[in-house]
């Protein structure tokens, strides 16, 4: 051990070299009594895991510096400081390295890639890179359909594990949110792992998107539906569809969270707000994979006056909201319990998260689901026929395209919608839960998840696993629904087995913290859809590859950065 002692010190000489031999040759006390405090450290550490950077602090620099001083009559202080240090740090980092890839690690049985059992920085690495979610379908195909993708992480793809992981008496969020949202005391109501509080923040949202409630943001959403369709009818320059959805879900989120924005489909991105949510989401995502550093990270001054200002604005925009009151019934009328039904209305912190989580949780994922749809459509020209021809069938010239009333009686449009959800879930990687501390683990379907174990279902994989869907797994078939339904005679070929399993079907995840704005998600889908079919003839850009698009999709927690999906648009 003593040889870990010296990685501490750095000579310079032969001189310093035979110092430090001569040294080692009688530090073996100190060493020993460094080792010892380094592995109680771990001990320590394992038992009571906490974000305190004081507790980390006294774990890092107490025991190394008191034995230090212990030895200073017998070496000089810098020879006592290095070798104690060196010796402390690392024992204990290789004591915390060797526990993890031991058979004595409560994960050992999960099989997963070295790198990922070692520690969660690759994983970081790989978040960054944004294809985290086709890593992990990768790590699926070659082990398995439970993977060990940290330390304490796991990664499922097996449907049976769905219910037990996220339903009723599910798990709780896990740690990921602390590192999302740069924060131990997770205030946004997607990450908070307490879940009684998580049930109560819950019911203004449950009251915002009920079937009632949603009939009241009609005015905003055709307005604004019919907004985007004008301006892309304009566009003689091939307009990036992705980049106008982009403008259009934040302009309809900001109409719902605080009554208006910074209107990006009539002046664009002037302000560069799109650019800094970008950045935000790339930075969380990857923070998201280690929590613990995202605690030390908010200290930094060039990302503490980052977060203080964008944290600052939605204050600002938050107390403005409240002090102008509601002119219409939107979202934030609910949040803000403007109803009374709530026997008290919400702090300030909770209504500063939750008005600003309608756009971070609505915004990308609805634009990234409806670019992507139109990328699928635009490269199926017969499904594109196929759902014109059922658009027009309801919405001919002259008849309301933005009614809602005949959704239901166009079953097209609705396997082209989850046929997309399926190939392109707006969050790939899925909810991350965790077995506490203290719950003794949990059975979750065929698996055991010993407490302190993250785990999460990879959607992603979970849709593109023929188990599940079958034939035509990884293309866009969105007949599978038609059959599945009874609704359509277009049977696959003979020989190919038909599997459609709808409990594999979860795009806007499972269970009592599933998308609590999902049914707004799929009117707007819809409206968007009926109207711009109704309205334009769109055809893909010459030149554009649909295999560079698709290689082109990244993931920062949301599947939200797209190559650009240039297309041809003519009025009809
Ligand atoms: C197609 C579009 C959408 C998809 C695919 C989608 C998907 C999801 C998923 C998978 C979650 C779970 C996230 C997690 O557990 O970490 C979620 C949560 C959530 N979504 Fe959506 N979403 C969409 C649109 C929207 C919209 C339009 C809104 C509201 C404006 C919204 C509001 C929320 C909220 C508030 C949560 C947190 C719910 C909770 O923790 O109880 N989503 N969404």
């Amino acid at each position: 051990m003593w040889i870990l002692g010296i990685i501490g010190c750095t000579p310079k000489s032969r001189n310093d070299i035979s110092r430090i031999i001569v040294i080692i040759a009688h530090t073996q006390p100190v060493c020993k009594t460094d080792q010892n405090a380094a592995l109680s450290a771990h001990f320590i550490f394992k038992c009571y895991e906490t974000y305190s950077i004081t507790v980390h602090a006294g774990l890092l620099f107490l025991p190394p510096a008191g034995c230090a001083v212990l030895f200073l009559n017998q070496y000089r202080p810098i020879d006592a400081i290095l070798i104690s240090f060196g010796t402390y740090l690392s024992v204990l980092v290789s004591s915390i390295l060797m526990y993890r890839i031991s058979p004595f690690h409560p994960l050992a049985q999960y099989p997963g890639p070295l790198l990922n059992k070692l520690s969660k920085f690759f994983m970081a690495y790989i978040a960054g890179s944004g294809k985290q979610y086709l890593y992990i379908q990768k790590l699926h195909e070659r082990y398995g359909d439970i993977v060990r993708i940290g330390p304490n992480e796991v990664s499922i793809r097996d449907v049976s594990a769905i219910h037990p992981l996220m339903g009723t008496n599910g798990l709780p969020k896990g740690p990921h949110a602390v590192g999302k949202y740069v924060s131990p005391n997770v205030n946004y109501l997607v990450g908070i792992p307490d879940q009684r509080e998580h049930a109560r923040r819950r019911k203004p949202w449950i009251r915002a998107f009920s079937p009632a409630a949603l009939k009241g943001y009609e005015e905003i959403t055709v307005k604004r539906i019919a907004q985007l369709v004008n301006a892309l009818a304009s566009k003689s320059d091939d307009p990036d569809l992705g980049k106008w959805f982009g403008y259009f879900t934040f302009d309809v989120t900001n109409d719902l969270a605080y009554g208006g924005g910074p209107e990006m489909m009539r002046d664009g991105d002037t302000d560069g707000m799109l650019h800094i949510l970008d950045s935000g989401f790339v930075f969380s995502h990857i923070l998201a994979q280690i929590p613990w550093l995202s605690v030390y990270v908010q200290y930094m001054p060039i990302i503490s006056s980052t977060i203080n200002k964008v944290k600052e604005m939605d204050k600002l925009r938050t107390i403005k909201r409240i002090k102008d009151g509601s002119l219409a019934h939107d979202v934030f009328y609910y949040l803000n319990n403007e109803d009374g039904v709530e026997s008290s209305p919400p702090s300030l912190d909770a209504l500063i998260c939750d008005g600003n989580l309608v756009i971070l949780a609505g915004a990308d994922t609805t634009s990234s689901v409806l670019t992507n749809l139109f990328f699928c459509l635009l490269t199926n020209r017969d499904a594109y026929d196929r759902l014109q021809s059922e658009v027009d069938t309801h919405y001919p010239p002259g008849e309301d395209a933005l009614a809602t009333k005949y959704h239901a009686d166009m079953p097209f449009l609705n396997a082209v919608i989850n046929e997309t959800l399926r190939l392109y879930p707006a969050i790939p990687n899925g909810s991350q839960r965790i077995a506490e501390k203290g719950s003794g683990g949990r059975v979750v379907g065929p698996y055991f998840l010993p407490e302190n174990t993250s785990a999460s279902i990879h959607f992603y994989s979970v849709h593109r696993d023929p188990r599940n869907f079958s034939p035509f797994t990884n293309s866009f078939w969105p007949d599978r629904w038609l059959i599945a339904a009874g609704e359509d005679t277009s049977r696959p070929p003979d020989s190919e087995k038909f599997v459609h399993n709808c409990a594999a079907f979860i795009p806007f995840s499972y269970g009592p913290e599933n998308c609590v704005g999902k049914n707004l998600a799929l009117q707007e889908l819809r409206m968007v859809v009926c109207l711009a079919m109704q309205k334009l003839d769109m055809r893909l850009s010459e030149g554009l590859n649909p295999q560079s698009y698709e290689e082109g999709l990244l993931d920062y927690f949301v599947l939200r950065k797209q190559p650009p999906l240039p297309v041809v648009i003519n009025r009809r």
